[in-house]
């Protein structure tokens, strides 16, 4: 960052009836200058000097205003409360140490209180204050209680306003349920472990989540790693099938965020459902079901991304074709898409949402399932929907999830949380518990210095290069590294023809997938650019890798930009391999099992996977996970941040760190994403 210097106020710059733009200008300077400091991108200073442009008298209150607020949507706020705004709240804000006097001799002439904010971009004619001033297109609102307003591009206001109405609306009235039948097939498919006298038997959350989404015409189902979401999506679709009125027509959609996350949703369902079949016997017919759900999908695909437009086929007046649809990894679902989602959706369809909260919100703007998510832990079930799922279930709700008060809200009854992991257990399940938890933030450090299993080991204090030793060599308790599918690739294909060529691909794209380094920062030695260069430079010198120019055989490549007409969608990740006649490359990728190759020379979007960001991580496992902390990881490096790479370790988890205490500064810190969501009335 450049240094920053407190430059003359505007309001103190001279006020002259002639030149009324002189103290916009000085603002705009300023302005300006906090960009040239890295405080702003030079698009929130643009869009302060284009609300200038609509309305040369703007407050500098609202030039400011405007400015932060486009650089809180860049970090995936969804508006700017401006009580903290006006309080210069650092957590919010996040902004350095050493901009501190320039922010205070700004701020010493912008409005005292948040009162006094909302009154300064009142003035404006840019601005609507919703419930105030009439629809004339303005391109900021101000929506809240005058209490608490909340300052927003116009974008994204309508997005959050009709994700909130469409969840409302979804949440009003529970759809009628025959609850004996319902009773039947939920005993059939939950029975209860042989020999425990039902008062005994801990609650089956995910046989009243099955319940409650039977009820729903929208329902979320939230927990953990491991914790039965597909298992028990798996037997909601089950029991649809069972008590459907005409079970032939069900029309049922899978999707996800991310092609891999997609695939991985499909295979998971198709398991369970073929488990089921078998304890069903010929009770249900579930062959069939599987083979009337679609492929899974990105929910780019499924709504119909276009190319070079934000439009999708699927809309309110061109709505999906569907009965149920299943969207697995909804954390990463962003406010836009979940808008998209919701429209499109005929009104009588269900939306079944799983998904982990607690992990890393979606890059861009929005923390959709973790608002949504807010009472999951407490359950804050009302009467009702305690009678109900008595009814339906035979479970009666232990009193500390019921909601005392009159006041339960509607989404609670819509929302499940399974507390139960069924994979995710030992060394890894406790880490990840100590570092969501918080109660003792040096405890993570400490389960990765003591265990003696091998499946933890943390370095913090560098050096980098034990980042590069693991990736070329794994440890000693996880040897998963990418010399296995390297290995692969050197040995080639096992026969000439297209068949062998296929199960080499399979075979290099499933190795490359047991070990994966995650970062925390995109740039410098210890972010991803830097590691993906060392690491390339690393295998080439080991002779496991010749790279010759950007294409080379082994280059494993994600794809960062939507590409429907060449099928590959953002986070996709695929290995460039020889081609099997050409001679040429292309880059192969795997839907579940289903191997496809698109020639390297057409993806013009891709990066060098190697090391990729924990963001691009979610929806993944990988046998070894390596994160890697890099000291100058600014508010990156947070909590969920932490959890969510760990998560993706399925036998062995490895930490290094550039510095001594990034682990316990990063449980520390929690995001905070700010967003109007659940005070929109209804919700
Ligand atoms: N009630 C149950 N009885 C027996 N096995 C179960 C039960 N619930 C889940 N499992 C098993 O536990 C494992 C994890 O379940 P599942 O994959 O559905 O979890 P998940 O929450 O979807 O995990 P992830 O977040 O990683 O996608 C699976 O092997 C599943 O078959």
């Amino acid at each position: 960052m450049s240094p920053i210097h407190a430059s003359p106020s505007p309001a103190a710059a001279p006020h002259a009836a002639t030149a009324p733009s002189a103290p916009t200008d000085a603002l705009l300077a300023t302005l300006d200058a906090w960009t040239d400091a890295g405080l702003l991108r030079q698009l929130d200073s643009a869009f302060a000097r284009f609300i200038a442009s609509l309305d040369p008298a703007a407050p500098p209150a609202l030039l400011v205003g405007a400015a932060v607020l486009a650089r809180m949507e860049g970090r995936g706020h969804s508006c700017l409360p401006l009580a903290p705004l006006a309080a210069t709240d650092q957590d919010l804000l996040a902004w350095p140490m050493e901009a501190q006097a320039a922010i205070a001799a700004l701020w010493q002439n912008l409005p005292a209180d948040s009162a006094a904010w909302l009154a300064a971009l009142q003035q404006s004619p840019v601005v609507r204050r919703i419930g105030h001033d009439p629809e004339l297109g303005q391109p900021l609102l101000v929506d809240g209680p005058d209490t608490a307003p909340r300052l927003y591009l116009r974008r994204y206001w309508q997005y959050e306003r009709s994700v909130a109405a469409a969840v409302a609306a979804r949440c009003a009235q529970p759809e009628p349920v025959d609850e004996a039948r319902a009773r039947t097939w939920l005993d059939r498919l939950f029975p209860a472990a042989p020999g425990t006298p039902a008062h005994e038997a801990a609650v089956d959350w995910q046989k009243l989540a099955c319940a409650i989404a039977l009820r729903g015409r929208l329902s979320i189902l939230t927990g953990g790693p491991g914790t039965g979401k597909t298992y028990t999506a798996a037997r909601l679709l089950a029991l649809m099938l069972a008590t459907h009125p005409a079970p032939e027509r069900l029309r049922i959609a899978l999707a996800a965020p991310t092609g891999k996350a997609a695939a991985r949703l499909r295979q998971a369902i198709d398991g369970s459902l073929q488990a089921l079949q078998r304890s069903l016997g010929g009770h249900l017919d579930l062959a069939a079901l599987t083979r009337r759900i679609g492929a899974a999908r990105t929910l780019h695909a499924l709504l119909g991304a276009r190319p070079d437009t934000r439009r999708f086929r699927h809309h309110a007046g061109n709505p999906l074709d569907v009965d149920v649809v299943i969207v697995d990894e909804a954390s990463m679902v962003h406010l836009e898409m979940m808008a998209a989602l919701l429209e499109a959706l005929p009104h009588g369809a269900r939306l079944v949402l799983l998904g982990d909260k607690d992990q890393l919100a979606s890059v861009e703007a929005g923390a959709v399932l973790g608002d949504l998510c807010r009472d999951a832990s407490d359950g804050r079930y009302d009467a009702e929907t305690a009678r109900y799922l008595l009814a339906t279930t035979g479970e009666a709700l232990p009193t500390r999830y019921l909601e005392p008060t009159d006041k339960a809200p509607a989404l609670a009854q819509h929302t499940v949380m399974l507390r139960e992991s069924r994979r995710f257990e030992g060394p890894i399940g406790a880490l990840a518990h100590a570092v969501n938890a918080a109660r003792d933030p040096a405890l993570p450090a400490r389960l990765l210095r003591e265990d003696a299993s091998g499946a933890l080991h943390g370095v913090e204090g560098g050096p980098v290069a034990a980042v590069i030793a693991l990736a070329l060599g794994g440890r000693r308790g996880a040897p998963a590294c990418y010399r296995d599918y390297l290995e692969l690739l050197a040995r080639g294909p096992a026969g000439k023809d297209a068949e062998a060529h296929a199960a080499w691909a399979t075979a290099i794209l499933h190795a490359f997938d047991r070990f994966r380094v995650l970062c925390a920062v995109r740039e410098g030695d210890w972010g991803m650019a830097g590691l993906n260069r060392a690491i390339e430079h690393a295998l080439a010198r080991a002779r496991l890798l010749s790279p010759r120019g950007t294409w080379y055989a082994g280059r494993p490549v994600m794809v960062t930009r939507n590409d429907p007409a060449l099928g590959v969608f953002n986070g996709d990740i695929g290995i460039t391999l020889p081609a099997l006649e050409s001679g040429g490359l292309r880059v192969h990728f795997l839907d579940g099992e289903a191997l496809r190759s698109v020639a390297a020379s057409r993806l013009a979007h891709v990066e060098t996977a190697f090391a990729m960001t924990v963001h691009k991580s979610q929806g993944s496992e990988f046998e070894h996970t390596v994160l890697v902390l890099a000291a100058q990881s600014g508010n990156v490096l947070v909590r969920e941040l932490i959890y969510t790479a760990i998560t993706r370790a399925r036998k062995a988890f490895s930490l290094v760190a550039e510095r001594e205490g990034l682990l316990e500064h990063g449980v520390l810190q929690a995001t905070r994403r700010e967003s109007g969501l659940l005070d929109f009335q209804g919700t």
